[in-house]
């Protein structure tokens, strides 16, 4: 895909790694749609993308509502007119142990709340996305790609019942999407970053990063830009379908 004029879509774009690929985006020349929760902190991305003179419309949306993700692939395609791309990266965490043991005792457990809440937006949201966008690009017919955020936490990581189960959903769901949807010139893919670094994660104690940082092989947490750089490496790259591509610095869980 040649990026110049193209229109991608990004879940999850007001802060974070979204934010970091609406701005590398935009510095390559692709047409942006923006997607979250948070309306001002969007709209400032938006504003930004701007800067780079492309076209950059912030989308406000609750991506596990089913009837709010049709109509905001209809207004992306009513407004800029294409839909090439879309990068499937809202998500949440909501950590806890299955069962917590201390002193010999059940603690606590992992609760449906939250196990609900991370399925609904890692997963459901996902399906949401894929599923309308999708649509108007085969209504489309012009092709289109679309790549799916995961983690390495998808191999399963203490703590992330929850996160993993969804982090392995949405990979199988680019290779099933691959498969599906190659016929109509659509390609699909997932990224499994390890830990990059973002505002929360600046905002932990550095004997907490350097502890981190210590079990990485590369020494380093990623930054934002890296993840940005592989969700342009495979939108550009027509042959990449069906594959999960980790970003980790050789931490594989
Ligand atoms: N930061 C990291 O180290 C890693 C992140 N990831 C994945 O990368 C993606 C982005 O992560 P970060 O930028 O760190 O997250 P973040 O928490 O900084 O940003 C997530 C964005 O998604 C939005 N969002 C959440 N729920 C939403 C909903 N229901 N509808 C619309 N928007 C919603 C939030 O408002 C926020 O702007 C996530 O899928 C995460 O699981 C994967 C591996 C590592
Ligand atoms: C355990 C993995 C690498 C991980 C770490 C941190 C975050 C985050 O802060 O959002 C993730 O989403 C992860 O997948």
């Amino acid at each position: 895909m040649h990026l110049p004029g193209k229109v991608i879509a990004i879940t999850g774009a007001a802060q974070g790694l979204g934010k970091a690929m609406a701005l590398y985006l935009a510095q390559k020349g692709a047409h942006l749609a923006l997607i979250d929760m948070n309306a001002e902190a969007l709209e400032q991305v938006a504003t930004a993308c701007r800067d780079f003179g492309v076209k950059a419309e912030a989308f406000t949306a609750n991506i596990t509502v089913e009837a709010e993700v049709e109509t905001v692939f209809q207004r992306i395609v009513a407004k800029l007119e294409r839909l090439d791309g879309l990068i499937n990266n809202a998500g949440i965490i909501r950590d806890g142990l299955l069962v917590k043991v201390k002193d010999g005792q059940i603690d606590s457990r992992l609760s449906l709340a939250d196990w609900n809440s991370v399925l609904s937006v890692n997963l459901t949201g996902v399906f949401l996305c894929g599923r309308e966008a999708a649509t108007q690009m085969i209504k489309l017919g012009n092709g289109g790609c679309m790549i799916n955020i995961s983690s390495i936490s998808r191999a399963g990581n203490i703590g992330q019942s929850n996160y993993s189960a969804t982090k392995a959903g949405v990979a199988a769901l680019a290779t099933t999407w691959a498969k599906e949807l190659a016929r109509y010139g659509i390609r699909a893919a997932a990224i499994a970053p390890g830990f990059i670094a973002t505002d929360m994660t600046a905002s932990m104690k550095p004997e907490i990063i350097a502890k981190i940082e210590s079990g990485i092989p590369a020494k380093r947490m990623g930054v934002p830009n890296e993840i940005a750089q592989t969700v342009a490496f495979i939108l550009e790259n027509d042959y990449i379908s069906g594959r999960v591509i980790e970003v980790d610095g050789a931490l594989r869980l």
